[in-house]
């Protein structure tokens, strides 16, 4: 495999400038039936997503991923939504009672406009199975699914039906997958990203790895049309979760979905849990993120996000910090 980088390892090209104001860039994707203000959805994990903050997303022209830890409240979401006139977007496993829980969904007559099948070995029989038990049942639901890490997964994944595929195994902040197995797109998330893109008929989600905004335009570069983001919008004041008070400072805690913490028992352990400091309202951070996506599509010498799909870019080995903090 040639060309192995990672988002740090990259820096995007300049091209002319066709705006007079950055506010003139248009950061919105449409994914499935509908169009978001932004290439971006919050990481369908407990320390990152509950009602409230779906409803708000949703509410807001953003694209949201319910997570799936608390199983027995996924019908009451999505006739809550529905009641709303709100988009409903849950997650599954590939349990045996996730199979029930499809066919109860089709029985009342409950059509989420998104699913996502949140595993994290994606390329594999009980994925395909679920997809295609999806789309038997509820044929218009958008299904993403994954996570993988190979062109031969997203081929497989599309042909048995996924209408999006998710792309990436071990690069996340609290995973530790990498170290664990010894598997994973971990240190080689972009490259990965671009290699599966290429084999891709259909929208690629990229999972796991972002640490600045400016990744999300390098997502966009290699060929995400989402980028799926957990530890930036971790520890802000909606975040679910306790905040806590150290040394004066406050903080919010961030634990991996196979972290034993989620799993309640050290079994199959890959995830880990730590503290972020606190950082305000999430509405400053989607707001920041907006305002530097357009000023990436204004470099980028557009004014639409496509703009970005096709600058040129240049290899920088692991340089551009230069040894600062990122913040
Ligand atoms: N993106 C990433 O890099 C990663 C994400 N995660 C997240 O952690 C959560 C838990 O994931 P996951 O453990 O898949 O979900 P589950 O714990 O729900 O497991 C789903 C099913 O798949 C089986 N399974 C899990 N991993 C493997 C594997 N490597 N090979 C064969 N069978 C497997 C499990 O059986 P059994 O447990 O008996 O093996 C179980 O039956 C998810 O939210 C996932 O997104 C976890 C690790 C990596
Ligand atoms: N290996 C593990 N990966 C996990 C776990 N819980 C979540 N995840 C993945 O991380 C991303 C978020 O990454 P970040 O770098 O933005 O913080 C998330 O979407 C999952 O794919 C876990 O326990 N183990």
């Amino acid at each position: 495999m040639e060309n192995v980088f990672d988002y740090e390892d990259i820096q995007l090209i300049p091209a002319k400038c066709i705006v007079n104001s950055r506010s003139e860039c248009d950061t919105s994707v449409t994914f499935g039936k509908h169009t978001f203000k932004l290439p971006v959805v919050p990481a369908n994990m407990q320390t990152i997503i509950d009602e409230k903050i779906a409803i708000y997303l949703a509410e807001n022209n953003y694209f949201y991923i319910m997570h799936r830890f608390e199983p027995e409240k996924r019908s009451a979401f999505i006739k809550d939504m529905a009641s709303r006139n709100l988009i409903s977007s849950i997650s599954v496993g590939v349990k045996e009672e996730e199979y029930s829980f499809v066919e109860e969904l089709t029985k009342e007559n409950l059509i989420p406009d998104y699913i996502t099948i949140d595993i994290a070995h994606g390329h594999s029989n009980a994925v395909i199975n679920m997809i295609k038990h999806i789309k038997k049942h509820l044929p218009e639901t958008f299904v993403i699914a994954g996570n993988v890490g190979t062109p031969e997964a997203v081929r497989e994944l599309e042909h048995a039906g996924a209408d999006a595929t998710k792309v990436g195994i071990g690069p996340g902040k609290v995973c530790i997958t990498k170290i664990k197995t010894g598997f994973g797109t971990g240190g080689w998330q972009l490259a990965a990203l671009r290699w599966c893109a290429k084999a891709a008929t259909k929208p690629i989600i990229a999972d796991g790895g972002i640490r600045t905004h400016g990744d999300i335009a390098k997502s966009v570069r290699f060929g995400a049309y989402m980028v799926m983001i957990g530890s930036l919008f971790a520890g802000h004041e909606e975040s679910p979760g306790e905040t806590i008070e150290k040394d004066g400072k406050l903080y919010k805690e961030y634990f991996g979905s196979a972290s034993e913490f989620q799993k309640g028992e050290k079994k199959n352990v890959e995830g880990k849990k730590m503290i972020v400091e606190h950082k305000g309202s999430l509405q400053d951070t989607l707001v920041e993120m907006e305002q530097d996506l357009q000023s990436s599509i204004s470099y980028a010498g557009g004014n639409k996000l496509e703009a970005i799909r096709t600058v040129d870019y240049v290899v920088v080995k692991n340089s551009i910090f230069n040894g600062d903090k990122v913040y």
